[in-house]
């Protein structure tokens, strides 16, 4: 089962009735991946949405993972950061949603915010270099978190136009440090992301999802397209040979 915001976590804890949602769609053997889960306050961007950063969040996800054991599932975590796809009043200190490179989302895009309406989202603040190790470390705690919740593994989520995707693609990260310009530094803070976290629970549970295709808020990158097709070219190539 792919994983499918339900926005039935009020105040970011997982409410018993994801229990019953999530054990009437697990099947013995079969793979769940659970909704995209913040691993920050920071991280947090819609109304609802689970956390998976404090211990009151992992004691409630205890009863969603055993529920999902219950019935032979194998359940994994998404761990999410909307990066600038968020409001002040998300944040902590009523602060500017993070992203790469502080360019604004485009016009026409509105997030509702926890008082439940609509609002423009500001134009985000770029993330200084200082503070990238911090978000690697909330993904590791995330990471962690999601294996003592009871989750038998994590997908970090890459994906979407997302924190992660927004720094992956070029047209929301135009930075000239170490996590911008080629392909290998944009890519640096996921890899980052993902030897932290398997460093946390191990490499054989953690996934990673990307969608290099998506455009999602405008979120684009062509050389990572073109890319991708050149190399699907080259394996439709040698499975020909
Ligand atoms: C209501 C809804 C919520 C979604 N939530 C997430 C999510 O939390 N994380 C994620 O990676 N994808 C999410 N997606 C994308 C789905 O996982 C999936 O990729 C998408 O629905 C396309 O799959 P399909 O071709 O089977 O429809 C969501 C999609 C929908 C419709």
């Amino acid at each position: 089962m792919a994983p499918l915001t339900r926005n039935r976590a009020p105040g970011t804890v997982p409410m018993p009735a994801m229990a019953t949602y999530y054990s009437q769609r697990a099947t013995a053997g079969g793979l769940v991946i659970s909704e995209a889960t913040c691993i920050s306050q920071q991280g947090q961007g819609y109304l609802n949405v689970p956390g998976i950063h404090c211990q009151e969040q992992v004691q409630a996800w205890r009863q969603v993972t055993a529920a999902v054991h219950a019935k032979g599932g194998i359940f994994f975590c998404q761990l999410w950061h909307v990066g600038s796809v968020s409001h002040p009043d998300y944040q902590p200190d009523g602060g500017l949603p993070v992203s790469p490179s502080g360019l604004p989302i485009p016009e026409g895009f509105t997030v509702v915010t926890p008082k439940g309406r609509p609002f423009p989202h500001p134009t985000p603040r770029a993330l200084e270099v200082a503070e990238l190790p911090g978000i690697v470390q909330d993904y590791a705690r995330a990471a962690a978190n999601a294996i003592a919740a009871g989750f038998d593994g994590v997908e970090i989520h890459g994906a979407n136009g997302y924190l992660l995707d927004q720094f992956w693609k070029d047209s929301s990260n135009q930075r000239t440090d170490a996590y911008g310009g080629s392909t290998e530094n944009k890519a640096r803070l996921i890899l980052e992301v993902m030897e932290a976290a398997a460093a946390a629970i191990g490499q054989d549970r953690l996934a990673l999802r990307l969608s290099p295709y998506t455009d999602n808020r405008s979120i684009r990158d062509d050389s990572i397209q073109r890319a991708i097709d050149k190399n699907v070219w080259l394996v439709q190539l040698g499975l020909l040979l």
